[in-house]
């Protein structure tokens, strides 16, 4: 099954409260936090606060993705705001393995996230640790960037060698995922689609509408 997560990364309360609210009716399938503390990435955006804030205005999953210099500090937070999974980049100051299996002690789902040109015999030795992998199709730190298109076969490398291992560890994909590269995403093996300014928060149309444009592309497979 593929599933939607829409990307929150607006600081504003009211308005995250107002697209959930929405969101939620359209029948999204999670969220997708971006924690960005301009030390990893040069942007930042939210924190286990805010989580804690939207928490009891949906009972979908919330997916934390950390792009932070140092996640180890963040996952217990991140844990008791709310967060049902957390990713962590390998590329950051971490230790993979210990990290997986902080995230796991809260009962979470955990994740490790690659960035475009970060190979994946990175994941070779925790592969048993993992719940799901963040590819970033984009650079992290900022919405609205241009698709990278070598994604595609690294999404297909990472597809293939999950099937030869016989390992159910889903594939999420994270950056300009728009309407134009779905198609091309899911055929290549992703299963957890992240939306964002490319595909759900269009300027002037309702949520509704572009949540059901995304679930007719993954339903027209
Ligand atoms: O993590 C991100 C950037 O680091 C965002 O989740 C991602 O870019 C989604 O937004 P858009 O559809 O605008 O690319």
């Amino acid at each position: 099954m593929v599933t939607i997560g829409p990307s929150l990364m607006c600081a504003d309360l009211g308005r995250l409260i107002e697209n959930i609210h929405q969101l939620d009716s359209a029948e999204v399938d999670f969220y997708h936090f971006d924690i960005m503390d301009g030390n990893f990435v040069p942007n930042i955006t939210l924190g286990p606060d805010l989580i804690r804030s939207l928490r009891p205005y949906s009972n979908k999953p919330f997916d934390a993705h950390l792009m932070v210099e140092e996640p180890e500090r963040f996952i217990d937070p991140i844990a008791k705001a709310g967060a049902n999974m957390i990713s962590v980049h390998a590329e950051s100051k971490v230790h993979l393995e210990r990290a997986l299996q902080q995230i796991r002690s809260h009962g979470l789902k955990a994740g490790v996230a690659l960035n475009p040109s970060t190979p994946l015999c990175e994941l070779d030795y925790i592969m048993d640790s993992l719940d799901y992998v963040c590819l970033m199709t984009v650079n992290p730190g900022f919405a609205g960037q241009k698709f990278i298109p070598r994604t595609l076969r690294k999404i297909k490398d990472l597809k293939a060698k999950f099937e030869q291992e016989g390992l159910d560890i889903s594939i999420e994909v994270d950056g300009n995922i728009s309407n134009a590269i779905i198609p091309e995403v899911i055929k290549n093996g992703a299963d957890m689609l992240v939306c964002g300014t490319s595909s759900i928060f269009i300027p002037k149309e309702p949520l509704e509408y572009s949540v059901a444009q995304v679930k007719q592309l993954i339903n027209q497979r």
